[in-house]
C-alpha cells in the first residue's frame, strides 16, 4: 500500500530534501549513517514503522534499555523535519522521514539504494516496554534473535542481511565487554573471539572502572564504508557483539544463519541485495495508512487537537 510516489504532487521536493540534510549532517560526522539507519529499525520494530520512538516523554521508547544513552540522530530528524515543514507543511510524516533518511545513509556510505516506499502516517503512542521486549539484545542467542524478526514478519534471512547494518557505526562497551574478561565465568574471553581483536578491545574497555559509554567500530578495518566487511569479519571470529559472532559460531542449530554468512561475504553483491529487499520488508511492518495516526508537525510530540 505504500508507494514511492506518495508525495510527488504534495511535496515533489522532498527526496531532495531530506538527501541535502543526511548529506550535511554525515559530513560532520559519518557515523551519524549508522545512528540515522538504527533509528528506523528500532522505530519499525516497535508498533511498525510509526516514528514512535521519536516522541519524547519519560515513559517512551527514547528511554527503553536499547536506546537509552544509545540510540542517537534525534536532531537530525528534527532539522529534516522543519526543511519539510518550510517546505510542505504538514505533509511528511515522521515516519516517512526515518525511512528515506535510513536509505539515504546507506547509499551515501558507499552501499546501495532502493526506491523507498512512502505514505506511513505517525502513531500517537510510545511507550517502554514495547521497546524492552521487541528489541533484540546483543546478548540474545540467535534462536532468541529470530523469534523476535519472526514476531514482526521478518524472517531468517532478513536477520542475517540486516544484522549486516553493523557494517557501519559503532557500540559502547556495556554492549560487549563481557566477552573480553572471564567470559561466562570461565576465567578466560569469549573462545569465539579472534585473540588479537580482543586485545584491541580491552584497550578501549578496561577491566574495571572505565567508561561504559567508550565506543569502538562494529566493523572493525571497514568502518564508516557500507561493504560485506563486517561478514567477512564474523567468519575470522571478528564480531564485536555476541550477538553478530554467534550468526557464524553458534553451535545452536544454526546451519542457516551460518551459510547465509558464508555467502554474504563471499558476495558484496549478493549482500546488497538481500539487504535492500529485507530493508524494503522491514520498512513496511504494520504502517499506519490513509487516515490512522497522524502526520506530526513536530516528531518529538504528537499534534496537539
Ligand atoms: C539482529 C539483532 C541486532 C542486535 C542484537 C543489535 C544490537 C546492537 C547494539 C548492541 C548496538 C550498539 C549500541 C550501543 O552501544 O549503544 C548496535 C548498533 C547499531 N546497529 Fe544493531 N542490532 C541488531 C540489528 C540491527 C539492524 C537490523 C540494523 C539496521 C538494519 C542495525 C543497525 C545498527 C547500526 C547502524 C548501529 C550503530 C549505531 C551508531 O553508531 O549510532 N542493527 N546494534
Ligand atoms: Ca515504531
Amino acid at each position: 500500500q505504500l508507494t514511492p510516489n506518495f508525495y510527488s504532487r504534495s511535496c515533489p521536493n522532498v527526496l531532495g530534501v531530506v538527501r541535502r540534510e543526511v548529506f550535511k549532517a554525515l559530513k560532520n560526522e559519518m557515523r551519524m549513517g549508522g545512528s540515522l539507519l538504527r533509528l528506523h529499525f528500532h522505530d519499525c520494530f516497535v508498533n511498525g514503522c510509526d516514528a514512535s520512538v521519536m516522541l519524547d516523554g519519560s515513559d517512551g521508547e527514547k528511554f527503553a534499555l536499547p536506546n537509552l544513552n544509545s540510540a542517537r540522530g534525534f536532531e537530525v530528524v528534527d532539522a529534516i523535519k522543519a526543511a519539510l515543514e518550510n517546505e510542505c507543511n504538514g505533509t511528511v510524516s515522521c515516519a516517512d522521514i526515518l525511512a528515506i533518511a535510513a536509505r539515504d545513509s546507506v547509499l551515501l556510505s558507499g552501499g546501495p539504494t532502493w526506491p523507498v516506499l512512502l505514505g506511513r502516517r505517525d502513531g500517537l503512542v510510545s511507550n517502554q516496554s514495547g521497546a524492552n521486549s521487541g528489541l533484540p539484545s546483543p546478548f540474545d542467542s540467535v534462536d532468541q534473535i529470530i523469534a523476535k524478526f519472526n514476531a514482526v514478519g521478518l524472517n531468517t534471512t532478513d536477520v542475517v542481511s540486516l544484522s549486516g547494518g553493523h557494517t557501519i557505526g559503532r557500540a559502547r562497551c556495556a554492549t560487549f565487554s563481557n566477552r573480553l574478561f572471564n567470559f561466562s565465568g570461565t576465567g578466560a574471553d569469549d573462545p569465539t573471539l579472534d585473540q588479537s581483536l580482543a586485545a584491541q578491545l580491552r584497550q578501549v574497555c578496561p577491566a574495571s572502572g572505565g567508561d561504559g559509554n567508550a565506543t569502538t567500530a562494529l566493523d572493525p578495518n571497514s568502518t564508516d564504508v557500507f561493504d560485506n566487511h563486517y561478514f567477512v569479519n564474523l567468519k575470522r571470529n571478528r564480531g564485536v557483539l555476541s550477538s553478530d559472532q554467534a550468526l557464524y559460531s553458534s553451535d545452536a542449530g544454526q546451519a542457516e544463519t551460518k551459510a547465509l554468512v558464508e555467502s554474504f561475504a563471499a558476495s558484496g553483491p549478493l549482500f546488497k541485495i538481500a539487504f535492500v529487499n529485507s530493508m524494503i520488508r522491514m520498512g513496511n511492518i504494520v504502517p499506519l495508512t490513509g487516515s490512522a495516526g497522524e502526520i506530526r508537525t513536530n516528531c518529538r510530540t504528537i499534534n496537539s487537537s
